[in-house]
């Protein structure tokens, strides 16, 4: 079956707060995206890349994929409005039916068995989210009150969101709705089932300035482990 990782780095991170994007700042020498683009290189030797980017840093991402990786495995295009547009820009470059992985740029620790994992479980049911279970207490607010919720009934939703390109394609023709904030949740309005599968603590997303102060330490650690 074919394989394509629509990677999505096609924000401003503001957030982050620093000038050049999150995605292009610097992990233990080396750019955030470059350790996104090397996990799913690495997971599949027949997997293609269609890397999403902001219009004015496409020559930032040519100069990582000439730097480090075979570019004949890797497309860009630019990136859209939201993340919803960035994923529909992508889609556009899918050529053959497949499975899909569509993953955050900024997702950049997670492990070549979680994409083998989702692979599986989409090619078996169509769809593969990975979600981790909540640590902390959860509350619903409702207007100028709020309840405890049982936190065992809700989990934290990842990215390599997976699916066969027959679903995921016809699912983004719906116009954009401020709620897709990924794409589980335009698949699920297109009226299917979601499938889940566990997903990875250390697959944090980049977001805020803390959030690469810990991206630093995990890669350290898996470093370490991995040379031991
Ligand atoms: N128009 C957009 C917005 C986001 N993304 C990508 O979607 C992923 C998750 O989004 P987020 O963490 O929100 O990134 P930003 O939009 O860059 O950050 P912020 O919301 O803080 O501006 C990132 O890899 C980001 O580059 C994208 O491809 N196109
Ligand atoms: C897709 C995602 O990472 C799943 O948790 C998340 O919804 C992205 O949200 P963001 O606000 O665009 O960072």
């Amino acid at each position: 079956m074919k394989k394509y990782a629509i990677i999505v780095a096609g924000g401003v991170g503001t957030r982050m707060e620093s000038a050049t994007p999150k995605q292009f700042l610097l992990l233990h020498d080396k750019p955030v995206l470059y350790y996104t683009i090397r996990t799913f290189l690495e997971a599949y030797d027949d997997l293609k890349i269609i890397l999403v980017l902001p219009e004015d840093y496409t020559d930032m991402g040519r100069e990582i994929i000439d730097a480090y990786f075979d570019y004949n495995r890797i497309q860009i295009t630019a990136g859209g409005e939201t993340r919803f547009h960035s994923v529909k820009n992508g889609l556009r470059l899918l050529d053959e039916d497949g499975i899909v992985f569509v993953h955050d740029g900024v997702r950049c620790l997670l492990t070549t068995e979680l994409i083998h994992r989702c692979y599986e479980k989409a090619l078996e049911n169509g769809s593969a989210i990975p979600v981790v279970p909540v640590k902390d207490s959860v509350r619903l607010l409702s207007g100028e009150s709020n309840e405890a919720i049982e936190r065992n009934r809700v989990v934290l939703v990842q990215t390599p969101q997976t699916f066969h390109s027959r679903i995921l394609l016809p699912a983004f023709e719906i116009d954009y709705k401020e709620r897709f904030t990924d794409e589980a949740s335009v698949v699920e309005s297109f009226g299917l089932k979601i499938e889940l599968v566990g997903g990875e603590e250390n697959n944090i997303k980049i977001t805020r300035p803390i959030d690469l102060v810990a991206a630093e330490s995990l890669l350290s650690m898996a470093q370490s482990l991995h040379n031991d």
